[in-house]
């Protein structure tokens, strides 16, 4: 929704920083379609089943590597996983910079993210609180917001509990964490059905773009990680 009061950029964390609004409609539209494509199969949108039997209720798409709880392999189910764009790279490393998160963890220049994940949440999808560990590498996580507003819960490096802070992530918000906060635990707590903007080509529910370095370069996926539950 478009905000009256415009919302302050805010640094929730060390590390962590959040820019309300950073994509414009029409960035959100393109990636809206982006997302739609990626969605289709092969190696399209599914429910990730964890390896304790449970079946996540986000919906995800990965490019690059695809993430298989806990690790990241060249396919998904036989298939290829879809390839990385380079714009979405460049994107990427355009968030980081005007993130300035840089001083915070070294040289944003070089952020070089080889992996997204993109989830789609309907009105009753949350995500319970987890690390992104699964990645060599200590670059930051870019994560675009589109779509539904979702209310984003940043942890602590520590443990699943307090102290936290809720945010809530709208259509365009910029959420970047790295440096101290790289490891925080988070998860999505709840979607507000009915709150995405028009024109962006979603009538419902939450799309979440997150990009990273997996840090494996061009390995063929690195030994099963420990387990890291969702
Ligand atoms: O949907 C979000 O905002 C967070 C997604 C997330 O934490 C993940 O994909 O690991
Ligand atoms: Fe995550």
């Amino acid at each position: 929704m478009t905000a009256l009061i415009p919302r302050p950029r805010s640094e929730p964390a060390p590390g962590a920083v959040h820019v309300p609004g950073w994509l414009d409609i029409a960035a959100q539209r393109l990636l809206v379609e982006a997302c739609r494509a990626w969605a289709r199969p092969p190696a399209g949108m599914r429910h990730t089943r964890l390896p304790g039997g449970g079946v996540m209720s986000v919906q995800t798409v990965c490019l690059g590597w695809h993430w298989e709880p806990y690790r990241y392999v060249r396919h998904v189910d036989g298939q290829a996983v879809k390839p990385f764009p380079r714009w979405l790279a460049d994107l990427g490393r355009r968030a980081v910079a005007d993130a300035a998160v840089a001083d915070a963890y070294g040289d944003d220049g070089g952020y070089r993210p080889d992996v997204a994940l993109v989830n789609f949440y309907d009105a009753a999808a949350k995500m319970g609180l987890h690390q992104d560990r699964d990645e060599r590498s200590p670059a930051p996580v870019v994560s675009f917001s589109l779509g539904d507003t979702g209310v984003f819960r940043l942890g602590n490096t520590e443990n699943r509990g307090r102290p936290w802070t809720d945010l809530e992530l709208e259509s365009g918000d910029l959420l970047v964490f790295g440096g101290p906060s790289r490891l925080a635990y988070h998860g999505v707590t709840k979607i507000l059905p009915g709150t995405g903007p028009r024109g962006i080509g979603l009538d419902g529910g939450r799309l979440n773009i997150t990009l990273r370095d997996s840090g494996l370069g061009d390995a063929d996926g690195p030994p099963p990680g420990k387990p890291n539950v969702r």
